[in-house]
């Protein structure tokens, strides 16, 4: 069964195109990510998988829904079993580690504080952190712990689709190697299905199932890591010879 499956994608804002004509399919428990340069489309494609943008036509399918056929209320009960984490963590200064993980519920619900830190001291072991972060802002966490703590807050509800926005942006080539490790390790524990847009190819090549590159809007390839490290097409080839090598330099520098 597939977690996700888009046909025939096409977006147009302010009759500019941009995405045009996208299929493609996530299976249950995958790890797909999406790459390509800027602008090309990558966070365009989440938002439609979200629901939060409508396509100009084609079908976008979640979990076995048809995102059109979806009252607001069904597709909110839908976005609760999608985990989003956002580029950067964007977590709230102003709450505390544990307050951020399960911001969720923070006010949904009837649960009560203990239940509430202990879902959050939950949450964070999966993603390596131990309760002496839980009173903390985030202000005082590194860069790496952010990312965790944003990658808590996406999986607080226990969704079966995790979306990553640039994972690794903004981290340090040691760093973001362990959010790899943490991509795959939530995989296996959870069995989760995992879409990860990034620009970070090293990032890609270990951590995904497939591969899927945009070009302006549009699929120019999909396939398995060495598909595509051997890849045939000229703009796939180009485009890996100049995303590692550009990592080789920074990780030998
Ligand atoms: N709300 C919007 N209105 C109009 N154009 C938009 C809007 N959002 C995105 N775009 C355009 O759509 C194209 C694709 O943007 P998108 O953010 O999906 O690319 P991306 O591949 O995620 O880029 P990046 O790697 O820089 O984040 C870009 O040309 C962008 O300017």
């Amino acid at each position: 069964m597939y977690a996700v499956k888009v046909e025939n994608l096409t977006k147009v804002i302010n009759g500019r195109i941009i995405l045009q004509d996208i299929s493609f399919e996530v299976k249950e428990g995958e790890i797909f990510t999406i790459v390509g340069g800027s602008g090309s489309g990558k966070t365009s494609i989440t938002k439609c998988i979200v629901g939060l943008w409508q396509p100009t036509s084609g079908k976008v399918e979640v979990l076995g829904k048809d995102l059109l056929s979806l009252k607001k209320v069904e597709l909110d009960e839908l976005r609760k079993q999608i985990g989003y984490v956002f580029q950067g963590a964007a977590l709230f200064d102003s709450l505390k580690v544990w307050e951020n993980v399960v911001f969720y519920y923070l006010e949904k619900t009837d649960r009560n504080q203990d239940e509430l830190r202990n879902l959050a001291i939950e949450k964070l072991k999966l993603v390596g952190l131990g309760e002496e972060v839980l009173d903390l802002y985030p202000s005082e966490l590194s860069g790496g712990m952010r990312k965790r703590v944003g990658i808590a807050r996406a999986i607080a509800t226990d969704p079966r689709l995790i979306i990553y926005d640039e994972p690794t942006s903004g981290l340090d080539p040691i760093t973001s190697r362990l959010i790899d490790q943490l991509i795959l390790s939530l995989r296996e524990k959870t069995g989760i299905t995992s879409i990860v847009v990034t620009h970070d190819l090293v990032s890609a090549f270990s951590i995904s199932d497939r591969i899927m590159v945009l070009q302006s809007g549009r699929v120019v390839q999909i396939g398995t890591k060495e598909e595509i490290l051997y890849s045939s097409v000229p703009f796939v080839k180009e485009f890996i010879k100049n995303g590692l090598g550009a990592e080789l330099i920074k990780l030998s520098s």
